[in-house]
């Protein structure tokens, strides 16, 4: 049965990740599954997460015994908390958290929706992993949250930008020294902000030369003084893969890493300028 990787440098790692049946964290199961991490994959929708169980099965050959669907809405806090139990009930334990989850809404729709999804549920799913996460230093422990490069831009996405720049400021402050020490917490909180990721548009030029142009309006027009050199790129989702592995290999707690425009994952900075 092939439950380790060649090389495995997630081996007797255990991973939940929410959202998984499809995008980005469908991509981020697929690099813990190939670096032989077991696995739960929490998604509202069950087609989504039986259909992705299928594709890995076939893909990693005979690989179920790594591999756990859990139909699970992360804003119910109850059902929430049931996947991490069964996670560990299933593989004994758990060692990393993506909080991925999360929507794209433009102007004010579904307002509410994007705090419960986008923010409680992350604070939620990272309160959780604080909890159920073995606590002690290991490189290969961590909660992730899945951010957006918009949550660091001034985007004119009223209910997407603050929810994630929310997401980064949370695991900024809970995962900073003075917390880490002061709660004794010695499992890493990262966020990674990707930029636009998308798959299969490789062979549709024509789409992806027009969402490329919608999003570039919107940087513009959310600038006061539009930088022209900002170019964003559309990336697919092996680049998120990449800048996973190296934030997971590099990253300390607090770290708000970007991973856009197919580059090489890169930490961001912050200044105090008040
Ligand atoms: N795709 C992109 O360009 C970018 C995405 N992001 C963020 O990355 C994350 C994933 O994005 P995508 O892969 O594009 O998403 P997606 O829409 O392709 O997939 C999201 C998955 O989450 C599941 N889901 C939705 N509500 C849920 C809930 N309440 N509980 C559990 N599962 C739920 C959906 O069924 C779906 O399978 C999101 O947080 C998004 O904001 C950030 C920057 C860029
Ligand atoms: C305009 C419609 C975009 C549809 C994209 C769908 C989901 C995208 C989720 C993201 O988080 C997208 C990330 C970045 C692109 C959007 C705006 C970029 C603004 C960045 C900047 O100001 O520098």
């Amino acid at each position: 049965m092939n439950t380790q990787s060649p090389n495995g440098e997630f081996a007797g790692s255990v991973g939940l990740v929410t959202g998984a049946g499809r995008g980005i964290g469908f991509a981020i199961v697929d690099e813990l599954l190939k670096y032989g991490a077991c696995v739960s994959l929490l998604d509202i929708s069950e087609e989504t997460g039986n259909k992705a169980i299928s594709e890995l099965e076939i893909k990693y050959k005979s690989s179920s015994s790594r591999l756990l669907f859990i139909k699970c809405d992360v804003t119910n806090k109850i059902e929430f908390e049931d996947a991490f139990k069964k996670t560990i009930e299933k593989f004994g334990k758990i060692n990393i958290v993506v909080n991925n989850a999360g929507i794209m809404t433009k102007y004010i729709t579904s307002w509410e929706l994007a705090i419960d999804l986008n923010y409680k549920a992350v604070v939620h799913g990272t309160i959780l992993g604080l909890k159920y996460i073995e606590n002690k230093i290991d490189r290969n422990s961590a909660v992730i949250n899945v951010a957006s490069i918009v949550g660091l831009s001034n985007s004119i996405l009223p209910m997407y930008q603050s929810t994630k720049r929310a997401v980064i400021e949370f695991t900024k402050s809970i995962g900073c020294l003075f917390n880490t020490k002061a709660h004794e917490n010695n499992v890493r909180v990262m966020a990674i902000c990707p930029g636009p990721t998308f798959d299969g548009l490789d062979n549709n030029i024509d789409e992806k030369n027009s969402l490329e142009h919608e999003i570039q309006e919107l940087i513009t027009s959310g600038e006061e003084t539009p930088n022209p050199n900002r170019v964003i790129i559309i990336q697919n989702s092996d680049y998120y893969k990449a800048a996973f592995l190296h934030v997971m290999k590099n990253g300390q707690s607090g770290d708000i890493w970007i991973a856009e425009n197919k580059e090489p994952a890169r930490l961001t900075h912050f200044y105090t300028q008040y």
